[in-house]
């Protein structure tokens, strides 16, 4: 802020007939002064940069992680609607804020800095041309204030916008086989496009009031120069402000008029670091549907019994539709049913419901006579395994997969729940357990026998399984049944299980056939196939007409395998 008026002191210094030394100082040891306050000027704003620069990032850092941190804590439902629209909070969101908090924020300290200091010496120098430069602030800073405000919004708009686009992008990249199999490309190029073209036309938008404001502002600053050119030209030769003064309230002058234009753009990034704020701090300060950690704990050692009293349910994305009607079933401690019914007829909603994805809209579930929702999520979820139809594998190692559920399980008891998941094909691997895998590199038999011991690993008290119905092959589908078989004669664990083949149904203690929303027979194989009227033969009778011996028999380990059938898979 020195400089205006050291040139000023220097042109009226080099141009009087009798030069007085300003400050009592040589020209040497003035410019030498100079420097030292240059270089001063120089340090500081390498620190400032740095420094502003690292805890933008820190920041940037913290907020993201606790931002993924409150996402993968809402309930599953408000994530996979894209509701949420995570992953443009986590990236840009973040990275406006961290930048409005620092960068922006250090350049209107140093704004307010230059047009304050600057209007002190413009008075200094001379009120009267000052209030003439300020006539220009109000209608400039009002135009400041709605450029701001419309720009907020503009802002919120494209934040949504990039969400949508994201949103499409990611469904349709982590879908690659099926996109590239319909050779989708121009399907999947024209959704993005639309969404695209959505974030471009904010922009433009974004793009003309800017140009706008600032094109108005530039043409104010000059008209006001030109018009402090032409009276202080005056004043000067009335002898009234020396040529230097002038010089030093012009270059104040641009100062000023750069400081405020500063603060404009500090005003507006001030707005959008609010509006992406706001959107991260909203996900932030989100209480889960389902808080994980809100209850008591459950009580060690309990198996069951897990009773569904009552139960109605219907998804919260479609709400009228519903899926269980008053459904009544009760699991003994140690005791494993299968639930088989009509493709699409509720069976993998309970499972969601046992593991509290979603809860129930009338009715509960209890477990030991509690009602489960009087248990903190993460304890309840503690004692479950889960073995889902399609199971997902993380990019790691095997081991580190298996003890997803457990991370500080030792090799042997990995080994150990391995070999009771019938994992034998993990020894045949050159790398064994330490064999890296991706997402999708292992067979459907396989992943379902590596989320089998998963589970086991967990040692829990109670398995959700839902049976893979089309991915395995005879052999495999003998595999992992022999799993299954080795959990259900244990007794260790109340078993629900989801099941579509008739090897499998058979195995469990008894059955619970799911039509119309509710349990409409129980008991056990023979019982529900000797009925008359049987439900359940009926269900099944595309797999019992192909059974040629004896049908399997809970108690036979070497009961036959169903074979493959197209139709009747489709049916159950
Ligand atoms: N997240 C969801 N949001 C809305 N509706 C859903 C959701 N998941 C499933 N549904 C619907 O709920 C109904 C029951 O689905 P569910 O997956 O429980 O059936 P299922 O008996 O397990 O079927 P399948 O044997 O084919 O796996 C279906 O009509 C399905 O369309």
């Amino acid at each position: 802020m020195s400089v205006p008026i050291t040139l000023g002191k220097l042109i009226d210094f080099f141009s009087s007939t009798n030069p007085q030394i300003p400050f009592g100082l040589s020209v040497w040891q003035a410019s030498f002064a100079l420097l030292a306050l240059f270089t001063a000027g120089a340090l500081a704003n390498t620190g400032r940069a740095i420094l502003m620069r690292m805890a933008g990032q820190r920041i940037v850092a913290r907020l993201r992680e606790r931002t993924y941190a409150a996402a993968i804590r809402q309930e599953v439902e408000f994530v996979e609607r894209g509701e949420g629209d995570v992953l443009s909070r986590l990236s840009v969101d973040t990275s406006i804020v961290g930048e409005s908090v620092t960068q922006n924020l250090s350049d209107g300290l140093r704004s307010i800095v230059m047009s304050t200091v600057g209007l002190g010496a413009m008075f200094y120098l001379s009120p009267t041309l000052t209030l003439l430069m300020l006539a220009v602030v109000p209608p400039v800073s009002l135009g400041a204030v709605f450029y701001g405000r419309y720009l907020k919004q503009l802002s919120n708009k494209t934040q949504e916008a990039m969400g949508e686009m994201t949103k499409v992008a990611t469904e349709a990249l982590s879908a690659l086989r099926t996109v590239q199999a319909y050779n989708a490309y121009g399907q999947e190029e024209n959704k993005f496009h639309e969404r695209v073209n959505k974030v471009l036309a904010l922009a433009r938008r974004e793009a003309t009031a800017s140009g706008i404001f600032f094109g108005s502002t530039g043409w104010s600053g000059n008209v006001t120069l030109l018009a402090l050119l032409g009276y202080g030209g005056n004043l000067v030769s009335l002898g009234e402000i020396s040529v230097g003064d002038l010089t030093s309230l012009l270059l104040y002058t641009v100062y000023v008029g750069s400081g405020l234009q500063m603060l404009t753009t500090f005003f507006s990034s001030i707005m959008r670091g609010i509006g992406a704020g706001t959107r991260i701090f909203e996900l932030l300060d989100r209480r889960p549907a389902i808080p994980p950690d809100t209850g008591v704990p459950v009580p060690p050692t309990r198996r069951g019994p897990v009773k569904f009293e009552g139960v109605h349910f219907e998804y919260p994305s479609r709400k009228g539709v519903e899926i269980l009607k008053d459904l009544n079933l009760e699991l003994d401690a140690g005791e494993s049913v299968a639930i088989v019914g009509k493709s699409g007829g509720g069976k993998s909603s309970i499972h969601a419901l046992l593991l509290r994805y979603y809860d129930p809209v009338r009715g509960k579930i209890t477990f030991d006579g509690q009602d489960i929702r009087e248990f903190t999520v993460t304890s309840w979820r503690q004692i479950i395994g889960i073995v889902p139809q399609d199971p997902v594998l993380f990019t790691g190692t095997i081991a580190s997969n298996i003890a997803y559920g457990n991370p500080s399980a030792s090799r042997e008891e990995i080994e150990q729940a391995a070999r009771e998941a019938n994992c034998e094909f993990i020894w045949g691997m050159p790398k064994g357990f330490d064999t890296e895998i991706g997402r999708q590199s292992l067979s459907g038999g396989q992943r379902q026998r590596l989320a089998i011991a998963r589970a086991l690993l967990k040692k829990p008290a109670i398995l959700a399984l839902d049976e893979a119905t089309s991915s395995l092959d005879a052999t495999s589908e003998r595999r992992v049944n022999d799993a299954v078989d080795k959990i259900l004669r244990s007794r260790q664990t109340t078993v629900l299980i989801v099941a579509h083949r008739l090897s499998t149904i058979a195995r469990a203690e008894r059955i619970a056939v799911l039509e119309d929303g509710r349990i409409t027979e129980l008991g056990t194989y023979r019982q529900l196939l000797n009925r008359p009227d049987s439900r359940f033969r009926a269900l099944m009778a595309a797999q019992l007409n192909s059974l040629v011996a004896d049908p399997p028999n809970g108690d036979d380990p070497a009961a036959p395998e169903t074979p493959e059938n197209p139709e009747t898979k489709e049916m159950i």
